[in-house]
């Protein structure tokens, strides 16, 4: 296919593993330079699907399955979107020459807690909670019991909050147990984590490539059950914690290399900054960029792709409230308050294509002169919505 785009991208294929509500943005912000899209996932018409080339369902924690669609697509980038993709699937491609964002050994080391843990708390020395790794219920006890009570315990593999819990006493450890079983991922170790009794956290958006490395104005959250339900930006922090978070950031995205935006998540505690977690792709909490930056998140990872430039303008506060379903439904349809169509706000409705209780499948974005009125609007918005 010959694509008509005044840029040199027209001969530039991404491949998308995942397909969710990221990888749609990012599919946009690809096609807006003539950039051909191919999107995979595990079920069909996922958001991303809906807007790219051409899609594929697999099973992609399954290594022959995936390295089909690359030798068969053969893109110039592929770009996981989510955690549980097969890695040597990743290590393969890139042994062939395909170029992995930002690279298969950061792929790797950031979906294993117990990999990226390790990699900034003992290779870089980082600031992090304490923490154990244990496989049976009888090490759990004892890390608990030595990290103290409440402690966080969850799946190696896993995300948004999968399999997450916290433990306030040895009584609810058999609880925590159970629970770390319903991991997406991998669920046969766990990281038993220190409580950090934080002020806030953030997401320090990090874009990187050739060119050097940009940090967004922070983002704050608000998680309820290890998943976000609302953020804003710019979180108002002390000058120390900030130079400490872009630090850190400046220090794990250097560490895992390779171009794209990074998720670095950080605790902070008066001017003490805690690394927790990193995303070597665009973060959920970041949607909110796509209201305060002249450049969001999903635009600054297609550049960073590129090798282009990384400047960006700081529009204005804002903030985002995310939209959990509260029903199971086939081609879900959503009840929506005139009200939330204000001059300052917007809806956006994924597309999955089913719901169940929890699912996040829309996002309120809000703009304003500072990013707590921002919240305090998100908030009153996001209550506008229903799904049927
Ligand atoms: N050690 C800790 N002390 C205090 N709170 C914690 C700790 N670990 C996690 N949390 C809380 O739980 C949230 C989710 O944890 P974490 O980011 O590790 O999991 P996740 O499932 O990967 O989430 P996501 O994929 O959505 O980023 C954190 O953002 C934080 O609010
Ligand atoms: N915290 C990671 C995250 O937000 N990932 C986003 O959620 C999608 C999965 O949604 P689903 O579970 O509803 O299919 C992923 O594809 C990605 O876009
Ligand atoms: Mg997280």
């Amino acid at each position: 296919m010959q694509l008509t785009t005044p840029l040199k991208h027209n001969s530039i294929k991404f491949l998308l593993l995942g397909s969710g509500e990221l990888g749609k943005e990012v599919a946009i912000e690809a096609q807006r330079l003539g950039i051909e899209v191919v999107a995979v996932d595990r079920y069909a018409n996922a958001p991303a699907h809906q807007v790219a080339h051409r899609s594929y369902i697999i099973d992609m924690k399954d290594k022959a399955q995936v390295l089909e669609v690359i030798l068969r697509e053969k893109p110039t980038y592929i770009l996981p979107e989510i955690e549980a993709i097969n890695i040597d699937a990743l290590f393969e491609a890139e042994k062939l020459g395909f170029r992995v964002i930002p690279n298969a050994e950061a792929v790797n080391k950031t979906m294993n807690r117990k990999n990226i843990r390790k990699f900034a708390a003992e290779e870089l020395r980082l600031k992090t909670s304490a923490y154990q790794f244990v496989k049976s219920f009888a090490e759990l006890e004892a890390a608990a019991k030595e990290l103290g009570f409440p402690c966080v315990i969850k799946p190696v593999m896993s995300s948004s909050g999968h399999g997450q819990s916290i433990a306030r006493s040895e009584a609810d450890l058999a609880k925590s147990w159970e629970t770390a079983k319903e991991a997406r991922g991998d669920a046969s170790e766990l990281i038993v984590e220190e409580f950090i009794h934080f002020d806030y956290e953030i997401t320090l958006l990090t874009a990187r490539n050739e060119t050097g490395t940009v940090f967004c104005p922070p983002i704050g959250h608000i998680q309820k059950d290890g998943d976000y339900i609302f953020s804003w930006q710019p979180m108002e922090m002390s000058e120390v914690a900030l130079q400490k978070a872009q630090n850190i950031a400046k220090k794990i995205t250097d560490g895992l290399g390779g171009r794209g935006i990074f998720g670095v998540e950080l605790f902070i505690q008066g001017d003490e900054v805690f690394f927790s977690e990193v995303s070597p792709r665009p973060h959920d909490t970041g949607m909110v960029t796509m209201i305060t930056q002249s450049q969001s998140e999903f635009a600054l990872h297609v550049r960073a792709v590129l090798g282009l430039p990384l400047n960006f303008h700081f529009y204005t506060p804002g903030a985002s409230a995310a939209y959990k379903a509260k029903n199971e439904s086939f081609a879900p349809v959503f009840e929506v308050d005139e009200s939330l169509f204000d001059e300052k706000s917007f809806l956006r409705i994924f597309g999955k294509p089913e719901s169940h209780e929890g699912r996040r499948m829309a996002v309120v974005l809000t703009m304003n002169n500072t990013s707590n009125k921002a919240l305090q609007k998100a908030k009153e918005l996001i209550k506008k919505v229903s799904d049927a």
